[in-house]
């Protein structure tokens, strides 16, 4: 079965249970496209709106006022950022969350003892929104809900045992707030890009989006985009490279990129799961058969304490880092808008 790459297909999950066409076209997705858009899935719609709400809260104080939301220690991946694209002008604004507040919640969860330093930097709840602490965990708790559920259907849709997921999946998860477009047209999608082309280096990515235009794009086989465009109550999941790395190459990682456009700030809020720190992903002999494994083994605990400064080295400004390295907090200088 090939599906209609025309838009990124849209799965009804509860159908997906009972029917061996819709499987069948959730494979057929993952094979050819590694992104699809889930509806039927579950997550109370008031779980999404609690979190949204509060989140959009804090991302529409004065800048001045989020300035202080930055991580104290500068972490790239907890609390509010900005950044700036190539002419100094904002083209991206974050608030991440870590997926524990400190390391003795971590190790309460069963994280292993040699990745607590993974949670040594603390979250940023702000005072302004005292409900966002309990919204956020429901929302992201939801949402690795759905990562297990879709992943068990691909597992079903290709007729292989389930995927190896162990538990607690480590997760990461990040909201991105992205400006309206006012600045002259530029003519071309490629000059209008507030996201690059990337996968996720997760199993799943499962995300809400909310705007008025299609500002996600997926990448099809032959490197043309499709767009994601926002259908009500839907959920996007993106298979992310650990899926492809499991599957031998079997399902895709979902590409994708995003178009600046829009009358209204687009906004996406994105958990990524993987398996629990400890696991390591390879080939899983279903999809190796006599062949060479093509993907190298990746280590999820070791890939995540090293993260920061990789992150850093490759994207780190020099006072970014200094900052980082003083175990002060950074803001990006962008321009006004006018
Ligand atoms: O904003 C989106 O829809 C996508 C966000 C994304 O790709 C990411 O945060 O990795
Ligand atoms: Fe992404």
């Amino acid at each position: 079965m090939t599906t209609d790459l025309a838009t990124v297909p849209v799965i009804d999950l509860a159908a997906a249970d009972a029917s061996a066409d819709e499987l069948a076209r959730l494979r057929a997705a993952g094979e050819q496209l590694g992104i699809i858009q889930v509806v039927n899935h579950g997550v109370p719609a008031a779980v999404i709106e609690d979190f949204s709400r509060a989140v959009g809260r804090i991302l529409a104080l004065p800048r001045a006022e989020k300035e202080l939301l930055a991580s104290p220690t500068a972490h790239p991946y907890r609390g509010w950022r900005q950044w700036p694209d190539d002419y100094g002008r904002l083209e991206l604004e974050r608030f991440s969350f870590g997926q524990y507040d400190d390391p003795a919640s971590a190790a309460a969860a069963g994280v292993p003892a040699e990745y607590l330093d993974i949670f040594a930097h603390a979250n940023v709840w702000p005072t302004q929104e005292p409900q966002l602490r309990a919204a956020a965990r429901a929302y992201h708790d939801a949402y690795v809900g759905v990562a297990r559920r879709v992943l068990g259907l691909y597992a079903r849709a290709l007729g292989v045992d389930p995927f190896p997921l162990t538990q607690p999946e480590y997760t990461t998860f990040v909201v991105n707030n992205y400006p309206t477009w006012t600045y002259p047209d530029p003519g071309t999608e490629d000059e209008k890009l507030l996201l690059l082309e990337h996968a996720d280096d997760s199993v799943l990515t499962v995300l809400h989006q909310e705007g008025d235009y299609a500002g996600l794009q997926g990448q099809r086989p032959d490197g043309s985009w499709v767009p994601v465009p926002i259908v009500p109550g839907a959920l996007q999941v993106f298979s992310g490279s650990l899926l492809t790395n499991w599957t031998n190459g079997r399902l895709r990682p979902g590409r994708h990129r995003v178009v600046a456009g829009g009358t209204v700030t687009r906004r996406s809020a994105a958990v990524f799961v993987h398996p629990s720190l400890g696991s390591v992903v390879e080939p899983l002999p279903a999809f190796v058969g006599g062949d060479e494994p093509e993907f190298d083994p990746y280590d999820v605990g070791r890939t995540a304490l090293t993260a920061v400064e990789e992150y850093l080295q490759v994207f780190g400004r020099p006072e970014q880092v200094a900052a980082w390295q003083a175990g002060q907090p950074y803001v990006a200088a962008v321009e006004e808008p006018a």
